[in-house]
């Protein structure tokens, strides 16, 4: 089941749910509308190797906008923090941005209960595409869980993301022990 927006509102009424900042215009019938943050990156190493720990170097998006290239992973973060802490957040692409070619996410659109945090974007285009910082990018959806959390992801001594930053992270994976 997926939250409503009148179900959306209950639960930032009773701070389970929590978006900063959060406008009402950004509730849709089932969903909320997040926004590019100014700050991306990308990968200093052209090849990454995933058992290391792969840096990025962060810029930031001028006014008047940057071009995205096909062949390039860039990391991009929701202007949006929020807090989930009885559903399962999901971020998905909007469609106006899927039609512009513009993908928000590789492979994980999966939040945690628990999960705190501004969004790490893994964005990539079909063809070359202007984006301008606080543009429209994404949607969260929020899905009922079905019975007990043992381990909230913020209480996980594993959480790899979920310190509070208003910056793209890069991937952690090599904190996985493999
Ligand atoms: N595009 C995405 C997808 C998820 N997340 C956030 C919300 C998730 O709660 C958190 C962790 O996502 P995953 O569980 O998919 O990541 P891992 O399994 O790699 O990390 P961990 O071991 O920390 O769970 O990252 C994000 O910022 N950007």
């Amino acid at each position: 089941m997926i939250l409503s927006d009148s179900r959306i509102l209950e639960e930032i009424e009773k701070g389970t749910i929590i978006i900063e900042p959060f406008k009402r215009e950004c509730l849709g019938t089932n969903s909320y509308d997040v926004h590019l943050g100014k700050y991306l990156a990308t990968y200093k190493s052209r090849v990454l190797d995933a058992k290391a720990h792969n840096e990025i170097e962060h810029f930031e998006i001028p006014k008047d906008g940057y071009v995205l290239y096909p062949g390039t992973l860039y990391l991009g973060v929701t202007v949006e923090y929020t807090e989930t802490h009885g559903h399962v957040p999901f971020l998905e692409g909007k469609s106006s941005t899927g039609r512009l070619g513009i993908d928000i996410h590789a492979t994980a659109g999966k939040g945690d209960v628990g999960f705190c945090n501004t969004w790490t974007l893994e964005i990539s285009v079909a063809q070359p595409v202007k984006i301008y910082a606080g543009m429209p990018i994404g949607q969260l959806i929020y899905f009922v869980v079905e019975g007990k959390i043992e381990t909230m992801y913020n209480s996980k001594g594993n959480a790899k993301y979920n310190n509070k930053t208003t910056r793209p992270v890069e991937s952690m994976m090599w904190k996985n022990r493999f």
